[in-house]
């Protein structure tokens, strides 16, 4: 369960996330929408206690990440555009290690399943991740999260520069992790795969939350109309 409740996170005079209030269930894959700048990735800082509020409340599973990011971070995974993994390791290597640093080992069998689970063809689970294209990376990020059992699973822009066939894995690996339980908040450009993957989507426009709708409430075009209305470019259209 992710609970964002009032958040403010300012730098200077500017304030990039402004009284944001914003909740994702068990089980909910939420799509965090709005032109660079908004402060996507600063509430996902927030979210992961890389970033301190300066108002408000980070919550995961009931943990104030600010008061306690250790115990926040053992419940969440976080997939950021480019997923860093160690280089010289294998796929299954990288996997086993950071289950096992959750407190989650497993067998390599288990770790091989997950990895193919994720979408990684089996030929690739013993290469040297240093080899992975970037859509092998997310997947790799993907089996990362179900090893270690994460309730809550962050994403920044995970698509964007992925080609459609990769793109269709990794949405349909995300899904499932979806529907076993894990509470997504993604931050993405992608109007598609929203209208396609998530459950809600809100948008952010410096800072503010301006639009909140269930997906299934909208057509694409809607969502598009609605988006370009909120980042004010509706002449754009
Ligand atoms: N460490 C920082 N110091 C100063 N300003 C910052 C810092 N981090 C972010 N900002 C500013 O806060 C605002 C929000 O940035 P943020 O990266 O959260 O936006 P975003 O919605 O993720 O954008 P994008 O889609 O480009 O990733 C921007 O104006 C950015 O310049």
């Amino acid at each position: 369960m992710i609970n964002i409740e009032g958040l403010v996170r300012r730098f200077g005079a500017h304030t990039a996330v402004d009284q944001l209030t914003l909740t994702v269930a068990p089980g909910e894959l939420y799509a965090l929408l709005g032109p660079n700048g908004a402060g996507k990735s600063t509430t996902i800082a927030c979210l992961l206690g890389f970033e301190r509020p300066d108002e408000g409340r980070a919550v995961i599973d009931g943990i104030d990440v600010a008061s306690d990011p250790d115990a926040a971070r053992s419940r969440t995974a976080y997939i950021p555009e480019q997923v860093s993994l160690y280089e010289a390791f294998t796929g299954i290597e990288n996997v086993a290690y950071f289950a096992e640093l959750a407190g989650h080992p497993r067998s390599r069998e288990e770790l091989s399943a997950l990895l193919s689970e994720a979408g990684l063809q089996a030929d690739a689970h013993d290469r040297r991740t240093g080899t992975y294209s970037k859509g092998m990376r997310q997947k790799v990020g993907i089996a990362i999260a179900q090893a270690k059992q994460a309730q809550v699973l962050l994403l920044d822009e995970p698509t964007s520069g992925l080609d459609p066939a990769s793109a269709h894995e990794f949405s349909t690996a995300l899904r499932r992790l979806r529907d076993r339980g894990t509470a997504i908040l993604m931050a993405t450009h992608d109007l598609y795969r929203t209208m396609r993957d998530a459950d809600r989507v809100g948008i952010l426009v410096a800072g503010r939350l301006v639009e909140e709708h269930k997906t299934s409430d909208l057509a694409e075009h809607d969502l598009e109309a609605m988006y370009l209305r909120a980042v004010g470019a509706v002449e754009a259209a």
